[in-house]
């Protein structure tokens, strides 16, 4: 992952018409993490979306510009994404959803262990809509690290999870990083990331 990192210009985003925020500039270095902040409502997840390239920055007219403008996102490598939608299919079991993606990861080799660390791995034959919140939870986290992806986005990692839970994941993310990664947290709940730099929407009102 050599010159792995993060880099994102001028993002804008409106969401209807309503504008969210503005004027952000982003540059992360491997092993960096970001913590993003703010209440309810002011953008975090649409940021998600954006650095995932699922939603486009939205236009915007700088000063003296003649036409809109529009911002940019780069990586250097590849990127996972965790938030609310688990992208499991909720009728299998949670095994046959699992084997799904690790069909397509080509990960099917360390299947077990990612259920292993997540402590899913007595849930296996359990279809996927009987899992409670932490446990879907943890299946999501459990098809991210199938991924084996350069770099993560995660919106709200921690939601339902228990206290041993969360640590796996602050362990996880370390690990993350250590190998050069970037991580990106949208979370209401505070989370260990040493060094991490936080990142409040409040700050970059359109
Ligand atoms: N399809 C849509 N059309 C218009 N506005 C939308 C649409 N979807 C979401 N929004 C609005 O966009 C704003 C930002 O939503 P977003 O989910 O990014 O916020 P958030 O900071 O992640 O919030 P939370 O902390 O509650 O998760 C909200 O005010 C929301 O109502």
């Amino acid at each position: 992952m050599q010159g792995a990192g993060l880099t994102a210009r001028e993002l804008y985003c409106r969401r209807g018409d309503r504008p969210l925020f503005g004027a952000l500039d982003l540059a992360l270095k491997p092993g960096e993490a970001l913590h993003l902040v703010g209440p309810n409502g002011i953008g975090k997840s649409s940021l998600i979306e954006i650095l995932a390239g699922l939603r486009r920055p939205s236009d915007f007219l700088s000063a003296g510009g003649a036409k809109p403008a529009r911002g940019s996102v780069g990586w250097c490598g590849t990127i996972g994404l965790l938030d609310a939608r688990l992208a499991l299919d909720e009728t299998v079991t949670l095994e046959r959803a699992l084997a799904f993606w690790a069909a397509l990861d080509g990960s099917a080799a360390s299947t077990a262990d990612h259920a292993c660390t997540l402590g899913i791995e007595p849930l296996m034959d359990v279809p996927v809509r009987y899992l409670s919140t932490g446990q879907r939870k943890r299946a999501g986290i459990a098809r991210l690290l199938g991924q084996n992806a350069d770099h993560w986005l995660l919106d709200e990692p921690l939601n339902g999870l228990d206290t041993e839970s969360i640590g796996v994941i602050e362990t996880l993310i370390a690990a993350r990083r250590a190998a050069g990664g970037v991580v990106v947290v949208a979370s209401h709940q505070p989370i260990a990331m040493p060094g991490a730099v936080t990142l409040d929407l409040r700050d970059h009102p359109w």
